[in-house]
């Protein structure tokens, strides 16, 4: 089938043109020129921006092995229905991708689930608690878009170090979500001024950084490339912003919530709490002007669900995660780029589809003529307010709920197939 969007904004090399665009055979043709020529169905999309495929490097899909948090299936739709056309996906499963037969399971039901492309991480760890053997990072590399022990930090340096040289030889990033837990100091929450309110020791923002300043030295002396999930303090930035001067071969992601919430703002709801935690207002601003000069790479939701259940016991003792897909780019697009003019709408395009397929090896990319079709259409106008019973996900908790937010995603296209649609 071949479909024409007519009159979009289209986000192409050198930014948005005015244009015509067909999709048709998987692909994308862009008419310099509107004219006549054949579709199936024409969609008037004057005012609205036709944009890459976005891509997340950072969710959890839960399967296999915790299907009642979230399925292939149900975050694929989340993810269409965010924008996004390929996700990572993160090993902390059952079985977890520590070796070829645990990944096999989640490529068996990506292939048979998946409404959009997701390259899954492999484990570092074989037994993915940062301490254990390597997983087996050879047999792994050819199908995974790098490894990564995420929801728990790699707490031997020796380890690191070790698993740093086994995947520079085998071309492939090491991705870290960094949590010395003898720094922890206490537990759910930012150890500030909400963790004072309520009168518990909260996580230290050392516990993260110094993490990743092991890291980074590491990551020098190897030679390995190295990107740091969730960054979310103050210090944190200044430490990757430094070893980029010095050409440390370094990246980095942040997630919506660390950017536009700071822990003055928390509430003793689940839907407040993820690892890293939210933190105070100068490390959100940090993170802001990380992001404005380019130490901040790209942004990841972390989406992260989990049940009812497990999300309604308060901020102290619920799970730690918050789901991000179906929010991200409104919330995005609405404070940063329409409320507070701290980046444009292409720095954000750029942050949410061209720098993760620039630092990862995943498909899609910028719109081109005869490229792939990956394509999102957004009512850039459209106001709404977040209402999690309207997501895909299984997941419905998000510090965004009742958030008026405007930047409505209408459609998604992967490899030409519209897999998303917005109920008219
Ligand atoms: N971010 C979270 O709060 N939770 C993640 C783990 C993680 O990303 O560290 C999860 O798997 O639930
Ligand atoms: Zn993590
Ligand atoms: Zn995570």
């Amino acid at each position: 089938m071949a479909i024409l969007l007519t009159n979009g904004n289209v986000y192409c090399d050198r930014g948005f043109q005015r244009t015509d665009l067909l999709i048709s055979e998987g692909r994308s043709f862009v008419f310099e020129k509107p004219g006549l020529r054949h579709a199936d169905r024409t969609i008037d999309c004057k005012g609205k921006l036709i944009i890459p495929g976005l891509a997340d490097v950072h969710v959890h899909f839960r399967e296999p092995g915790f299907s009642y948090k979230e399925t292939i299936r149900t975050g694929s739709a989340a993810a269409a229905a965010g924008g996004y056309t390929c996700v990572c996906t993160m090993p902390n499963l059952n079985p977890a991708p520590s070796t070829k037969e645990g990944l096999q399971v989640q490529l068996n039901l990506i292939r048979r689930d998946s409404l959009i492309d997701i390259v899954p991480y492999g484990a570092i760890t074989a037994e993915q608690d940062g301490r254990s053997r390597l997983s087996d990072m050879e047999s792994l590399a050819p199908f995974v878009c790098a490894f990564t022990d995420d929801g728990r930090g790699v707490q031997s340096g020796a380890r690191m170090e070790e698993a740093m040289r086994l995947a520079k030889s085998l071309h492939r990033m090491i991705v870290a979500h960094c949590e010395d837990e003898s720094l922890l100091g206490g537990r759910a929450i930012h150890d500030g001024v909400y963790a004072k309110k309520l009168g518990v020791r909260g996580i230290s923002s050392e516990s993260e950084w110094r993490q990743v300043e092991r890291d980074v030295e590491l990551a020098a002396k190897t030679g390995c490339a190295y990107h740091v999930c969730h960054i979310s303090t103050k210090e944190t930035v200044e430490i990757i912003r430094q070893a980029k001067k010095s050409g440390v071969d370094v990246s980095c992601e942040t997630g919506p919530h660390y950017l536009v919430l700071c822990d003055e703002e928390l509430q003793d709801l689940g839907r407040f709490k993820m690892n890293p935690p939210i933190r105070s207002a100068d490390d959100r601003d940090a993170l802001r002007e990380g992001l404005a000069d380019g130490t901040i790479d790209m942004i990841a939701t972390d989406h992260a669900p989990h049940s009812a259940e497990e999300k309604s016991r308060g901020i102290l003792d619920s799970a730690f995660g918050v789901v991000g897909l179906e929010t991200a780019f409104p919330v995005l697009y609405s404070r940063l780029v329409r409320q507070d003019g701290l980046i444009t709408t292409e720095k954000l395009i750029d942050l949410m589809a061209l720098a993760p397929r620039q630092r990862f090896p995943l498909p899609g990319g910028p719109i081109t003529d005869g490229a792939r079709a990956d394509v999102t259409v957004i009512d850039p106008e459209a106001s709404f307010v977040i209402n999690p019973a309207d997501f895909r996900s299984k997941g419905k908790a998000t510090p965004f709920e009742g958030w008026e937010v405007q930047g409505k995603v209408l459609m998604t296209f992967r490899a030409g197939t519209p897999v998303y649609e917005v109920e008219q």
